[in-house]
């Protein structure tokens, strides 16, 4: 495993005034790109994963266990990553590796507005391919535009050079803040099927209207629209998930009794996180050699002073 080493490299040189590399042991360093004010996003290398994302006021959006621990376990909250998934650990083992900068990115479309982003990229390791047998490239970029908004760009491609293809599942599993889960709820995954991971991986059918939480949930919500709303009525506070290419999104609130059993989870901080991952579960996806695939994560929040408790949820999602 490529686990961090205690005598790191010396920090790249990032050569943008809305970037900073920042040391730390242990596999902890960071790069933390900064916005207009408070604005700011922080990435962790071990794992890939986005550990921070600060509004204006410098108000964190994203859920982090005060219970977390350190690498080589993953780290809960924030963003993780889980690639490639299938028989292998939980979630993929992308989540507790150590990424590295991408200096020299193949070119990606940019908004000219962001200026503050970084790239990342893995590749496996000799253990990793005793797990799992596939050469591959994973480059992440994370960006954070001009408004305050998140957007994760990962592209994977299938680098075998015995001709074989390989597939996956994948998610970006984002744990939201949120005031109380039982005053959030859900718009946009109303009607939609769903995979009940608590009953078997059954298939139902969602009823009624936007999704609210009085218990554990734990649903692959199939083929779901392109942008989803998490409203959160304390808070006065919306955010808005849009995905490119991930056709799921998993629901995921483990409630009390399994909030008990993880180890590294605060007994009551379920009251206060809410997991909604884009993902591409039901159908993996297949790459051959040289193809690539590409998926997108796009975040907002829309301040209080814009929902003024007139949120009219049709506008987020359609409007
Ligand atoms: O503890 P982990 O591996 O981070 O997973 C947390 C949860 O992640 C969710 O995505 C899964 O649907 C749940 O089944 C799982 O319990």
């Amino acid at each position: 495993m490529a686990a961090a080493t205690p005598h790191s490299p010396p920090p790249p040189q990032l050569s943008s005034p809305f970037l900073e590399y920042i040391r730390a042991p242990g596999g902890l360093d960071k790069v933390v790109l900064r916005g207009r004010r408070s604005c700011s996003v922080e990435i962790r290398l071990f794992g890939g994963q986005v550990t921070s994302w600060k509004n204006d006021h410098g108000e964190e959006l994203l859920f982090v266990s005060s219970k977390a621990i350190k690498p080589p376990k993953p780290f809960r909250g924030g963003i993780p990553i889980c690639f490639p998934q299938g028989n292998l650990e939980q979630h993929g083992f992308a989540r507790n590796r150590l990424w590295a900068i991408d200096d020299n990115p193949p070119p990606l479309p940019v908004n000219p507005a962001i200026k503050a982003f970084v790239d990342l990229i893995l590749k496996p390791s000799e253990d990793d391919l005793k797990m799992w047998p596939h050469s591959f490239e994973f480059r992440l970029r994370i960006a954070l535009g001009a408004g305050g908004d998140l957007s994760l760009t990962s592209r994977i491609r299938n680098t075998n050079t015995d001709g074989r293809p390989f597939s996956y599942t994948f998610a970006f599993h984002t744990y939201f803040s949120v005031s109380d889960i039982s005053e959030v709820r859900v718009e946009g995954l109303e009607t939609m099927d769903y995979l009940d991971n608590m009953k078997g991986k059954e298939r139902f059918t969602e009823q009624g209207d936007a999704i609210v939480f009085e218990s554990e949930v734990d649903k692959v919500y199939l083929a779901a629209p392109s942008k989803v709303a998490i409203i959160d009525h304390d808070m006065r506070r919306t955010f808005v998930v849009t995905k490119e290419g991930l056709p799921d999104a998993v629901v995921w609130n483990p409630w009390d009794k399994k909030a008990k059993a993880m180890q590294d989870f605060g007994d009551s901080e379920y009251k206060h996180m809410l997991c909604v991952e884009p993902a591409a579960v039901e159908k993996p996806i297949s790459l051959k050699p040289g193809e690539e695939w590409k998926g997108r994560l796009g975040l907002s929040a829309v301040p209080s002073s814009y929902c003024s408790g007139q949120l009219d949820p049709l506008k987020v999602l359609h409007g």
